[in-house]
């Protein structure tokens, strides 16, 4: 069923267990996500950025709207790194149950100014809102403090963003970054910083860039004839210890496409003379939905529904 984000991550916050916000540009993606919630009894986020919206228009947002209300578990349909005001609002027209407004580009003021009107307007029509504040980049644990403290979010901030905004759930940085690539070997997360956050924000935390890019998935990307650079990306236990410590809305994407696109590359390779798109885009269904499955597990949030 059709819930807000708030609705999902409350619980989730208070129950200290993580919901994955899976990003979703197409029907096999939206299906597999929304199956794998299913089978797992597990709330799910069905994220679409502005460049989803963009590739599938109107089309895209009604499938999503009408599998998400069909669905057998609480399900929110989310606006994914909304960029302005007139973004937002033609998600709400679109029936989206939850929207990020990310001024986190902005300095303070401007970003308070901009979220506190996106707020103003999805209150208005029960949408929830996800806001950000600090700067997504993936730094090496030996960088200066003040380097850190220029990129990462400042608690002390984060409390009076969310009390002068009114945004339910936040964005933080603490050392994740989008992308297959982020940072040498295991990428350094400020967790004591996260705990810090957590003690002075009681909303739901969100974490941005949270792919694990497991080498096996890499390998089979390449292996298929993909070609990728370094690869690195979160280790599970840093998620979990990030759930534990007040994360209630982790954002996976790379994953996903890594899968997706290795099946088919591998379907394509397979049978050159094969050409009914089901061939090669079922199975890569099949695999986008078991890394959901998957990262329902990690989070905690298998039976949850
Ligand atoms: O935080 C994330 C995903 O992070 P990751 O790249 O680790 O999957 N997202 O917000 C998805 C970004 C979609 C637009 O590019
Ligand atoms: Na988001
Ligand atoms: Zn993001």
């Amino acid at each position: 069923m059709l819930v807000t984000g708030l609705e999902i991550l409350k619980k989730a916050r208070a129950e200290g267990y993580g919901v994955g916000a899976f990003n979703t540009n197409n029907m096999e993606f939206t299906q597999a996500i929304l199956e794998a919630a299913e089978e797992m009894r597990s709330p799910v986020i069905l994220a679409l950025s502005e460049g989803a919206l963009k590739y599938g228009g109107k089309a895209l947002a009604t499938l999503v709207q009408e599998l998400a209300r069909d669905a057998r578990v609480p399900v929110a349909v989310h606006l994914d790194h909304g960029s302005s005001y007139e973004s937002v609002l033609l998600a709400l027209r679109l029936g989206f149950t939850s929207v990020m407004i990310d001024k986190s580009h902005e300095d303070f003021e401007t970003n308070v100014r901009e979220t506190r009107r996106v707020v103003e307007a999805a209150h208005a029509v029960g949408v929830t809102v996800e806001a950000e504040l600090g700067r997504l980049a993936g730094i090496e644990e030996h960088v200066a403090v003040d380097e850190k403290d220029a990129l990462l979010t400042n608690p002390e901030e984060a409390r009076i963003f969310m009390e002068r905004t009114g945004a339910d759930y936040l964005a933080v940085a603490i050392g994740t970054s989008h992308g297959a690539y982020k940072g040498k070997g295991r990428p350094f997360i400020d967790h004591p910083r996260l705990e810090r956050i957590a003690a002075l924000v009681p909303a739901p935390l969100v974490l941005h860039g949270a792919s694990a890019v497991p080498p096996e998935l890499v390998e089979r990307f390449r292996a298929a004839g993909g070609e990728i650079g370094e690869a690195a990306g979160i280790h599970p236990e840093d998620i979990k210890k990030a759930i534990a410590l007040g994360v209630a809305k982790i954002n996976t994407d790379t994953d996903l496409r890594l899968a997706f696109t290795a099946l088919v590359r591998e379907g394509l390779n397979k049978n050159p003379k094969e050409f009914d798109p089901r061939k090669y885009l079922g199975p890569a269904r099949e695999a986008v939905k078991e890394v959901v499955k998957s990262r329902m597990e990690l989070f905690g949030s298998v039976g949850k529904a």
